[in-house]
């Protein structure tokens, strides 16, 4: 086993988040364009403004199944002294071609289709007797009803998505609506998930004695995809500073990230640090909690994010630090999750002297309160599973109390927001 020690540095302060923060947002770069099918292009960010070739509509059409008319036509109709008209045209959706309305006729017509010229309102087929050489007509209109006029969703040249837009599934509807097949998108940024450890199994395979299942790879490769990203999952490598290598250097030409974690604090067997430190990684202590120990830098010209191995600290420092990062590069203008001021309930909060405290918690959309789920120790995964928020507690502050105001993230919308609270409402 090739394992290299590097001895822990005692006296080095910690660095700001926001120092870190830089450091891993510099790493990567926004990944190339490509013009794409629509089908594809789900969750990826827009590359360029989306200006619109043609209005939508395109052509003035009707709202209702019905009767084109002239709205002065059936001005005295009353369901007792129905107007009675000439039915003169059949204009069903898809037809382009018809004629101009005579005064004292109407055009049967179907939602879609192009109004007929002169026309100008359309009785629905509910306030009529739904004739089809003649149609008694049972209520007045006025001009404009039950009419959809062109461009009066969308004009010609009006800008529909800006660069940097995730592409929704309406966003993609809009697309289709203007005519266009492709669209010019970014690249996601291949991330190579790696994790560490000796004591770590595949989930599935037996546990042995001293052994846990592991969790960060499909954790994080799950966040990665989450954040535009495409994750690719290594087997997991033992803390051995030359399978460590063996298992990284084939793929690095293939990846615009290494993502690893474990093996980054201050034990005898920390296999990423022994292997990169160096090599152009760099290994700080940042002044967080949790996730104090992290690595960034470029191994072999590619950028490398090196996470703890804790697994609250692993996701709370891919959501703190990678996940900005991989959006930028995956070319999306909002990088940040949404932000917002919470009551805090429940018990008061302690937080570390000097280090920026994320907690997670569960924000309550109706009342706009936040509840602690779990203890500080970042092993407790299963709260992190329950919340759909962190809270951020800075680094000059040591206590909040109950009723007070706090910085939360939130990390999921109020959709998901069944799990009860811990006092079951
Ligand atoms: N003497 C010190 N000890 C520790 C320090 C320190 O500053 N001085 N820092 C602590 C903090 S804070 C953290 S966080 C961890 C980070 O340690 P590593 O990044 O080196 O991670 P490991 O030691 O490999 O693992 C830590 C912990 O997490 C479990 N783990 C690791 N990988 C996975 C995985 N893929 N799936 C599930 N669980 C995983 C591992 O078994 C350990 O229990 O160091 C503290 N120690
Ligand atoms: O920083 Mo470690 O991430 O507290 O557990």
């Amino acid at each position: 086993m090739t394992t290299v020690t590097t001895q822990p540095n005692r006296t080095s302060a910690l660095l700001p988040v926001s120092t870190h923060q830089a450091e891993v947002a510099g790493l990567m770069s926004r990944t190339e364009i490509r013009r794409r099918r629509l089908e594809d292009c789900l969750g990826l960010a827009l590359a360029e403004d989306l200006t619109a070739p043609v209005p939508l509509p395109p052509f003035d059409n009707s709202a209702m199944d019905g009767y084109a008319v002239h709205a002065a036509d059936v001005a005295s109709a009353t369901a007792e002294s129905p107007v009675t008209l000439p039915v003169a045209e059949d204009v069903p959706a898809g037809r382009g071609d018809a004629p101009a309305l005579r005064r004292g006729q109407a055009h049967r017509i179907m939602t879609g289709a192009p109004l007929s010229p002169g026309a100008d309102a359309v009785i629905p087929v509910e306030s009529t007797d739904g004739g089809v050489a003649e149609v008694a007509v049972f209520s007045t209109t006025e001009p404009g009803r039950h009419l959809r006029r062109a461009g009066e969703d969308v004009g010609v040249g009006d800008t529909v998505a800006r660069a940097g837009d995730r592409l929704s599934p309406a966003r993609l509807g809009v697309a289709a609506a203007l005519g266009l097949a492709e669209l010019p998108v970014h690249r996601r940024p291949r991330v190579l998930v790696l994790s560490t450890g000796s004591e770590l199994t595949e989930p599935g395979d037996a546990l042995e004695p001293g052994r846990i299942y592991e969790s960060n790879g499909v954790m994080l490769a799950a966040a990665v995809l989450e954040a535009g990203g495409e994750p690719t999952r290594l087997r997991v490598v033992p803390d051995d500073v030359g399978e460590f290598r063996a298992a990284v250097e084939p793929r690095l030409g293939e990846v615009d990230l290494l993502l690893t974690s474990g093996g980054v604090s201050a034990g005898a067997y920390e296999v990423v640090k022994d292997a990169l430190t160096d090599q152009g990684v760099r290994f700080h202590k940042i002044a967080m909690q949790p996730g104090m120990p992290q690595g960034a830098g470029r191994y072999r010209g590619v950028p490398v994010v090196t996470l703890p191995g804790n697994p609250v600290s692993a996701l709370v420092s891919f959501e703190v630090f990678v996940r900005p990062a991989l959006l930028a590069a995956a070319g999306f203008r909002e990088v940040l999750r949404p932000r917002t001021s919470a009551t805090l309930e429940g018990d008061a909060l302690r937080s570390p002297a000097g280090r920026r405290q994320y907690r997670r918690g569960r924000y309550h959309f109706d009342t706009g309160s936040v509840r602690v789920l779990g203890a500080p120790g970042s092993h407790l995964l299963s709260a992190m599973a329950e919340s759909n928020c962190l809270l951020e507690i800075p680094s000059e502050t040591t206590a909040v109390e109950p009723g007070t105001q706090v910085t939360v993230w939130l990390l999921d919308g109020p959709q998901n927001n069944a799990v009860p609270s811990a006092d079951g409402q």
